[in-house]
């Protein structure tokens, strides 16, 4: 039931609503239940002879003034039940609604939360696992609470039902009901064992979408060195595995049905052998609690299965919130509220940045002048990718300060400083969409014309507007219908595109040839009047074009002086 507190918690107005529907629909329909009983006696004409509670029916009636004929009686009977379908169906709607609210809930939450979260807890996500929280889990809570309710649910009619079958005969109806618990009782073990399963189901598909999304991301090289037989082989043993927690689950779902029904019809014939032969109670009270009793077992059955699957699923539930509390917990902090400008530096002094043990930075100082070109060499592995991630506030110095014109990096709005760069990553990730949303990726601010200006600074337009249907075509899966070259520049005119004040390219030119790298270069050069670049990068064409340039080797910083003659082919 801790799941059923957490979503009253998360929707108290949609449970409280659904549980009213609910409470009021089991009072309707035990209106209805309690008149088939004196509908029995009025029939068989025992008018005041027949048992206590008939009697006790009829008078209220005669007391409100109802006839107590047989076609009131039926009236009242086909009224409860109508009121009582009425207010299901509201309280269905309600959770029907809620069910598809808290999948969109969850989903929402988690990627907020984890886009909001520090980069290196972003980092240790895999990004199978965060697609399977997205679609597999939430749909799996939002079953969840749908389970949840119908327990909630099932749980009032057979207590509605009980009611009705204690006030015509208590002794019977208790014994019924103490062994259809005890019955459940026993059963208990099978909703154990679907908990179980549903634990492993959820932690199992987790990492089989993680390992099936990096195996996907890196098939190339797999099928070309015919080592995809190895991915599939352990792609398969988890498949297997999962397919082992599934087995496991129908198992205890098949085995829970088939036990039930037996066992409860069993006690139900106790207690009918005892109502009519050990306390002789009459045939048409008799006949009533078959009637009764019948439905509480089929209710009862029913909201054990429910409850059962309930377990299943619930797991994923408290997965996804764990994945949840995790990224709040690794929220980035709070950074300063004032606007960044770049018209005169960016300054790191005396910065130090350490991964565990593993010195990156050790007092570092660098100057980027504003508009100026940097260019920034090193051996890889030195931490030149991380420095960068510290200029843009992804991670933060353990010791010293970076400063934007004089402001430290504390003190500035993070996101703002954030919207004033432009990224170009080692990797280039192209959407499965035209070149246009590739470049806007969809910013509602950025018009074709935009685009196209991008794409020509980042010399991309004389191929774009050879394509089939220019800027409108699409780029393939993963850009796999152009160069890597092409795709390269595809990714430099997204950078450029919201005319970003600070350019940041991390070996943003290594898949283009001399020439193609030297005209950029040449490109990169002309925009030096409207932004400031920082290129990480080995290629002789950008380390030339550029104004400064550094070396990062063993922590320490350097400025290097002197740089060999480019010698570009014709
Ligand atoms: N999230 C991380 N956690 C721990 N260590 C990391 C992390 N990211 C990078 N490193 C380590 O920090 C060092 C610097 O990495 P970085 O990516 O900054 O180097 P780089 O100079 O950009 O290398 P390359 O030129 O190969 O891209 C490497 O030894 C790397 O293994």
């Amino acid at each position: 039931m801790r799941l059923l507190s957490a979503f009253f918690r998360l929707y108290p107005r949609r449970t409280v609503l659904m549980l009213i529907c609910l409470l009021f629909a089991g009072i309707a329909e035990g209106i209805g239940l309690t008149t088939i009983l004196p509908l029995l006696s009025v029939a068989l004409g025992e008018d005041g002879q027949g048992n206590a509670f008939s009697v006790k029916v009829l008078s209220i009636m005669e007391a409100i003034g109802l006839p107590t004929t047989v076609g009131v009686i039926l009236t009242i009977i086909v009224l409860g039940m109508t009121v009582k379908s009425a207010l299901v169906l509201l309280a269905n709607r309600q959770v029907g609604y809620t069910v598809a609210r808290v999948a969109t809930d969850l989903r929402l939450e988690l990627i907020r939360s984890l886009l909001a979260s520090r980069w290196e807890h972003y980092l240790r996500q895999p990004a199978g696992s965060l697609a399977n929280s997205v679609a597999t889990e939430a749909t799996r809570a939002a079953t969840g609470y749908e389970h949840c309710a119908n327990v909630i649910a099932l749980f009032i009619q057979v207590v509605v039902y009980a009611i009705v079958a204690l006030m015509i005969g208590w002794q019977a109806t208790l014994v019924s009901l103490t062994l259809g618990v005890l019955m459940s009782l026993m059963l208990f073990r099978l909703v154990r064992a679907s908990k179980r399963a549903g634990k492993q189901q959820t932690r199992l598909m987790r990492d089989l979408l993680s390992r099936l999304t990096d195996t996907l991301g890196s098939v190339k090289p797999l099928k070309a060195m015919a080592r995809y037989n190895v991915a599939d082989a352990l792609l398969q043993r988890q498949t297997h595995r999962l397919n082992r927690a599934m087995e496991r689950q129908v198992l205890a779902r098949e085995g829970m049905k088939a036990i039930q029904e037996p066992i409860l019809t069993l006690f139900i014939a106790v207690g009918l052998y005892l109502a009519l032969v050990v306390w002789g109670l009459s045939l048409p009270s008799v006949m009533v609690m078959i009637f009764l009793l019948a439905r509480v077992v089929i209710q009862l059955n029913q909201l054990q299965r429910r409850y059962q699957q309930m377990q299943t699923q619930e797991s994923a539930y408290w997965a996804l919130k764990d994945a949840v509390k995790s990224a709040q917990d690794n929220a980035e902090p709070a950074g300063g509220s004032l606007t960044p400008t770049l018209e005169k530096a960016i300054l790191f002094r005396g910065v130090h940045f350490h991964y565990g043990d593993h010195t990156i930075l050790n007092e570092t100082d660098l100057t980027i002048p504003a508009y100026s070109f940097v260019a920034l060499i090193g051996p890889s592995g030195a931490g030149k990718t991380t420095l960068l991630d510290l200029l843009c506030m992804l991670l933060e110095p353990t010791s010293g300060d970076v400063t934007i014109d004089g402001i430290p990096g504390s003190q500035i709005d993070r996101l703002a400083w954030r919207r004033m760069i432009g990224y170009v990553p080692q990797e280039t990730l192209l959407l499965h969409d035209s070149v246009l949303a590739n470049v806007t990726l969809g910013d509602p601010t950025l018009s074709e014309a935009d685009a196209e200006r991008a794409l020509r600074q980042a010399d991309a337009w004389a191929f774009v507007s050879q394509m089939f249907k220019g800027i409108h075509s699409s780029v393939g899966e993963r850009g796999a219908r152009l160069s890597g070259g092409q795709r390269q520049r595809i990714v430099i005119a997204r950078a450029l595109a919201h005319r970003p004040k600070l350019l940041i390219l991390d070996e943003a030119t290594s898949a283009l040839d001399p020439a193609a790298e030297a005209a950029i270069s040449e490109t990169l050069r002309g925009l030096k009047n409207e932004l400031t670049i920082l290129a990480v990068s080995h290629q002789p064409a950008l380390v030339h074009a550029a104004d400064h340039v550094y070396r990062l080797e063993k922590g320490q910083l350097s400025r290097v002086a002197d740089i060999e003659p480019l010698h570009v082919p014709a």
